[in-house]
């Protein structure tokens, strides 16, 4: 009874409404915009059911404040510290990936950009992408399963040397060669940078979204993951099924036509800004 009377006369009698002015508004906005988009974040990942135990043990916590249990008190106090550490080196793939896909964010790319490069020449040709749409919907009737990477601004180096390189131009005989059941090159990611075909058998990082359907296996999971660490277009073709799905963004669309498919491939062909080294405020590049 002692501790929550010192716990009331110590916390809550000094608690009064602050004079709030325009400034605070608009940090609590920001804080509420950040704290949904972390949430919505964390909802997503294996940390979520660590969230859970953490709010187990906040709720211990100020049950020990307020009922000054001293031994629990110690020892909550204690372990926080290492606990920290724990989780940033357990949860280091997680927190890896919400930087990379922080710093895909348009927003703050039209503020910064770190590439030399002209984009204008790295978008595919029709060619490349009729050869691409004819491939993938050949290997589906076959129901010969096939992952299909496009590259677009993100630069998908890393990938592509897991696998072998390839560096020929695209065309749908190459593809359909490829992925053509037990042979060399069929297991993994082909890569496609422009108009040529980088490499095969690449090994693409898992997504971990835990609200994927279950019944997606490891082919699925690769294209969402490669989506969610890049703007990367992803093609999928079911062993299974000889469904295709695209993913872009970290989201499949499952069950796709010709139509749809030709459709994103025009959206990723258009890239016509000229990018300059290091250049801040996008909008002063524009001519
Ligand atoms: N991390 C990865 N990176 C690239 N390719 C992968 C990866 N993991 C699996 N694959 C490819 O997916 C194949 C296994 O597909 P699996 O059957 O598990 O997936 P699925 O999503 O159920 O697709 P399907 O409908 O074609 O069966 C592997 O043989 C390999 O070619």
């Amino acid at each position: 009874m002692e501790g929550i009377k010192k716990f009331i006369n110590d916390y809550l009698v000094r608690l009064s409404i602050p004079k709030i002015n325009f400034t605070d508004i608009i940090e609590i906005l920001i804080l509420a915009y950040l704290i949904y988009h972390v949430v919505r974040w964390i909802k997503n990942t294996r940390a979520w059911s660590l969230v859970k135990g953490l709010v187990v043990i906040m709720a211990f916590w100020l049950l020990a404040v307020i009922l000054q249990l001293n031994v629990l008190l110690w020892i909550i106090t204690n372990t926080i510290s290492v606990g920290i550490i724990a989780i940033v080196i357990i949860f280091q793939p997680e927190f890896r990936k919400a930087l990379e896909q922080l710093g895909q964010k348009n927003l703050v790319r039209s503020f910064i950009t770190f590439d030399d490069s002209k984009n204008l020449s790295e978008k595919f040709s029709d060619h490349t992408l009729n050869e691409i749409v004819r491939a993938t919907f050949e290997l589906a009737r076959a129901k010969t399963g096939a992952l299909i990477v496009i590259e677009q601004d993100t630069p998908l180096a890393e990938y592509e040397s897991t696998g072998i390189s390839i560096d020929s131009l695209t065309s749908s005989e190459l593809l359909i060669n490829i992925f053509e059941h037990n042979t060399p090159l069929h297991d993994g990611a082909v890569i496609i940078r422009g108009n040529r075909i980088v490499a095969a058998t690449c090994y693409l990082p898992l997504s971990d979204n835990m609200q994927l359907s279950k019944d997606l296996g490891t082919r699925h999971r690769a294209g969402i993951g490669i989506s969610e660490v890049s703007d990367s277009l992803t093609i999928i073709v079911s062993e299974e099924t000889g469904k295709v799905s695209i993913a872009k963004g970290g989201k499949l669309i499952r069950n796709v036509d010709g139509d749809y498919l030709r459709s994103k491939l025009i959206d990723a062909q258009k890239k016509t800004v000229e990018v300059k080294k290091l250049k801040l405020w996008r909008g002063k590049n524009k001519e």
